[in-house]
């Protein structure tokens, strides 16, 4: 479960990017967060991988509440939560299996483990024929795959995506969507942060609207916004 309370994020330039919010998700579900650019959308996630630490507020996982976590706790923590962004992030030296194996090396995952899980997960996304190739060798649709291979590979309960779309023609958008649609129907709890007002008005999933740092709306089985 992840719980906000109270959270509100003053950055160092005194511009307030998330004011006084509180929000509980439970595990397993999926959410959208909307809202305009500027919004406070990636500082939420950000606060919720603890890149950010909150000015006022707590946050939980799973009862633990990460704003306590001391600097060597964090990486734990990291471990728990799988992340993709909008840009992918893949290492430009390594293959797409090297991208992959090194975020289970860096957890200290065993060799034998490691050449379990990589094609595992290779194979979930449907990249398995682009194992040996670079991540510029690839297109935008099949580089996200990879990085989603990546941000699931050890098992995280969380997936946060941080406009993972926002690269993608519509029809790749799609093929995107519905991965992450199947790995939160294997029980990961997914938080995605989008300016895709079709997926969201097509998947009917949660919507937290944030309106200038502030939640304006929370609504099972929403839509992207309404019309005025
Ligand atoms: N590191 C930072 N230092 C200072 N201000 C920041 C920082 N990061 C974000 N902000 C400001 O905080 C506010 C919220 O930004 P945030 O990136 O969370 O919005 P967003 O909803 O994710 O926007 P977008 O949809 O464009 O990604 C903005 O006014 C932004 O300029």
């Amino acid at each position: 479960m992840i719980k906000f309370s109270g959270v509100s994020k003053k950055y160092k330039n005194n511009i307030i990017a998330v004011s006084n919010i509180s929000f509980t998700i439970d595990n397993g579900e999926f959410v959208f967060l909307v809202g305009s650019s500027g919004a406070g959308k990636s500082t939420i996630l950000k606060l919720l991988l603890r890149e950010e630490i909150p000015t006022t507020g707590n946050i939980y996982i799973d009862k633990k509440d990460i704003t306590l976590l001391k600097r060597k706790e964090v990486p734990y923590l990291r471990r728990t939560i799988g992340v993709v962004f909008q840009d992918f992030r893949l290492l430009p030296n390594k293959t797409v299996y090297e991208n992959i194996a090194f975020a289970m090396e860096i957890v200290e995952a065993e060799p034998r483990e490691i050449r379990k899980r990589v094609p595992m997960v290779l194979s979930l996304v449907g990249l398995s024929d682009r194992a040996n190739s670079y991540p510029q060798q690839l297109s935008g649709g099949e580089q996200q795959r990879a990085s989603l291979a990546r941000a699931i590979v050890n098992e995280p309960s969380i997936l946060v995506a941080d406009e993972p779309t926002g690269n993608l023609d519509p029809d790749t958008t799609w093929d995107i969507v519905k991965l992450i649609s199947e790995i939160n129907k294997r029980g990961t709890t997914v938080v995605m942060a989008t300016h895709a007002k079709d997926i969201v008005d097509i998947m009917k999933k949660r919507v937290i609207e944030i309106d200038k740092g502030n939640i304006v709306r929370d609504e099972a089985r929403g839509v992207y916004c309404y019309e005025v």
